[in-house]
């Protein structure tokens, strides 16, 4: 059940323009589309409340498989999916374990709950918040997972940032009904040629090689490359990741700022990998990509009866 408290007024979603300050947010059957007064825009499916593009300086700021299908038959392959309440493959032995990679929240319709506006700093603030609570997941899959949850997302479009935050709620009572979850924004950046970027901000910090059979490392490098196939899970990391050209004397092409979240997964299929994956196009599509994922994962975050946590990520596009 999502708390009431939590629940944004629901206001008149289906307007086509607000005339004041020219956003316009267009509804359809399957998906809603944000649009800001600068020309960015953002478009979130309402299955898996996938954000599927964002647009900002005029160009699309994330990769979005040409493959991939957008019916609601299968998770996204690109934007920004949203995993919970699993990271990964689900452990034995765990709560989670009978629920498939990720969980289930990508793969659920949400309920659009409503938009709002705001300016900050004389630039216009838009947002529109999804629902889903335990009650609206089908039979199947809440009978894999017991949590008493509901969640609020949103997803908030400046001129130059998209914002994505979660709430999540738990809506049981007594001792037994705590659970853990994972939590992580999957977003795919698009990039202009992978092999040339660098990522800041990962120094010195342990990370999980999931490349190298789960093992533990520590990064040594002031600035990661991407030339090989990579899915790292870097623990405890800092807030602010700067994502550079590095072939332009590592000029800005995205900052990721995370707020309530630990960890930090790079993930790059490279052409090995993305050959595996049935529903990635072009194959050579990992070229211009990269995941830089903000969650906490690498531990369970435990939450009692009652309890409200959140955490979110801004996603700045410098280009
Ligand atoms: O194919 P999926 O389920 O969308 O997952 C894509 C990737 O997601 C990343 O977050 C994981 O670290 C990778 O291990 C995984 O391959």
């Amino acid at each position: 059940m999502v708390g009431d408290k939590k629940k944004p007024p629901t206001l008149d979603v289906t307007a086509a323009e607000t005339p004041s300050s020219h956003a316009t947010l267009t509804q359809s059957s399957d998906r809603v589309t944000l649009s800001h007064p600068s020309g960015a825009s953002a478009t979130i499916l309402l299955y898996g409340a996938t954000v599927i593009s964002w647009t900002a300086h005029g160009r699309e700021q994330l990769w979005l498989s040409t493959a991939s299908a957008l019916d609601g038959s299968r998770a996204v392959r690109g934007g920004i999916p949203l995993v919970f309440p699993v990271f990964g493959p689900p452990q034995a032995g765990t709560a989670a374990e009978k629920l498939p990679q990720h969980g289930f929240a990508r793969t659920t319709r949400w309920e659009l709950l409503g938009r709002t506006e705001a300016e900050t700093a004389g630039d216009l603030n838009i947002c529109v918040d999804f629902g889903l609570d335990s009650r609206s997941l089908d039979e199947e899959t809440r009978a894999k997972w017991g949590g008493e949850f509901g969640l609020i997302y949103s997803v908030t479009l400046t001129s130059s940032t998209l914002e994505t935050k979660m709430v999540v709620q738990n809506a049981g009572s007594g001792e037994s009904a705590a659970f853990d979850f994972n939590v992580l924004f999957h977003t795919y950046l698009r990039v202009p040629d992978v092999e040339a970027i660098g990522i800041k901000g990962l120094n010195s910090l342990t990370y999980r090689d999931k490349t190298l059979g789960n093992t533990e490392h520590n990064e040594s490098s002031t600035t990661l490359r991407i030339t090989s196939q990579t899915d790292r899970v870097y623990r405890s990391a800092p807030d602010e990741i700067a994502i550079v050209d590095a072939s332009a004397s590592d000029k800005p092409l995205f900052t990721v700022t995370k707020v309530g979240l630990k960890d930090v997964v790079i993930w790059n299929p490279h052409a090995e990998g993305a050959e595996k994956i049935a529903d990635w196009q072009p194959k050579d599509g990992w070229k211009e990509m990269v995941c830089v994922e903000a969650g906490s994962v690498a531990e369970w975050q435990t939450l009692e009866a009652g309890a409200t946590w959140e955490g979110g990520v801004v996603h700045k596009a410098h280009l």
